[in-house]
């Protein structure tokens, strides 16, 4: 399975609208890729709390209308990293805003909504603002040669909470999909957390970072791919735009868990 994991790099002085255009030309452009993997909230930015209620959409909105047509321009599934949504009525915490990502099939269609379950922000940001998901989600997308390959999503700070990569390998997940704006100051604990969940689950991890600097913090860049067997197959350099591609053998993780047949020997 061929994919292409898109590192981009943005500062403020860079529209949202002119963004969105130029990553959906930059996708387009990945052609001969089986899966396009974009970074967390790309377009409203990461950390500019204060412009996300301005930046919200419907599902149904232009952000998610360009990234279709970016999917049918590539051929291939899109992940499109995430957006800030704009719910149709408050949650539980009384907040219309959530983290979600979407992904969409070669046709354009939408194929899966994430939204955050864990929120970043520690009573500000994500906390403060946005509703926290409540779906495990994992699907099969197209491996590229005919089959399928069970894939789970998750965004972000969730990388952090090792139970919901347990519940996305129960539920069959061999491929883990981590779309993300990590910050330099501990991009030592993304690298090491997304080669954790690697192993301990035996899938392979795909992350899209972000890079540059927007909101006075400097994003951490190192979006990787990592094997089953916690190999890191590529790794970006800090915080530069840059489109990682990568061949990945799925029947090998089938065989090394096989191989190495720990997830057997849980006790619960
Ligand atoms: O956990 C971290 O250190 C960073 C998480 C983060 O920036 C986010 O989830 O947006």
């Amino acid at each position: 399975m061929r994919i292409a994991v898109v590192q981009l790099a943005y500062g403020d002085e860079e529209p949202r609208a002119a963004r969105v255009e130029r990553v959906a030309r930059l996708v387009a452009d990945l052609r001969g890729h089986d899966l396009v993997l974009l970074p967390e909230l790309w377009a409203p930015t990461g950390f500019d709390y204060s412009g996300w209620d301005a930046a919200a959409e419907p599902l149904d909105g232009p952000w998610a209308a360009a990234m279709a047509d970016a999917a049918r321009a590539l051929g291939a599934t899109l992940h499109a990293g995430s957006f800030v949504e704009r719910l149709p009525e408050p949650g539980p915490d009384g907040n219309t805003l959530a983290n979600t990502s979407l992904v969409f099939a070669a046709d354009g269609d939408v194929v899966a909504t994430y939204r955050k379950v864990h929120r970043f922000g520690f009573g500000s940001g994500e906390p403060k603002l946005m509703e926290a998901g409540q779906d495990v989600v994992v699907l099969d997308l197209p491996d590229g040669a005919g089959g399928s390959i069970r894939t789970g999503l998750s965004t972000c700070y969730d990388l952090r909470f090792p139970e919901l990569y347990r519940r996305q390998q129960e539920a069959g997940a061999e491929l883990l999909l981590v779309p993300a704006a990590w910050p330099a100051a501990r991009v030592a604990h993304w690298t090491l957390l997304g080669r954790a969940r690697a192993v301990e689950d035996q899938c392979v991890v795909v992350q899209a970072n972000t890079g540059g600097t927007h909101a006075r913090t400097p994003m951490g860049g190192h979006s990787q791919v990592v094997a089953a067997t916690g190999e890191v197959l590529a790794e970006a350099a800090h915080g530069d735009e840059a489109v990682l591609s990568v061949d990945v053998d799925l029947a090998a993780t089938s065989a090394y868990r096989e191989a190495f047949p720990v997830l057997a020997d849980r006790r619960l």
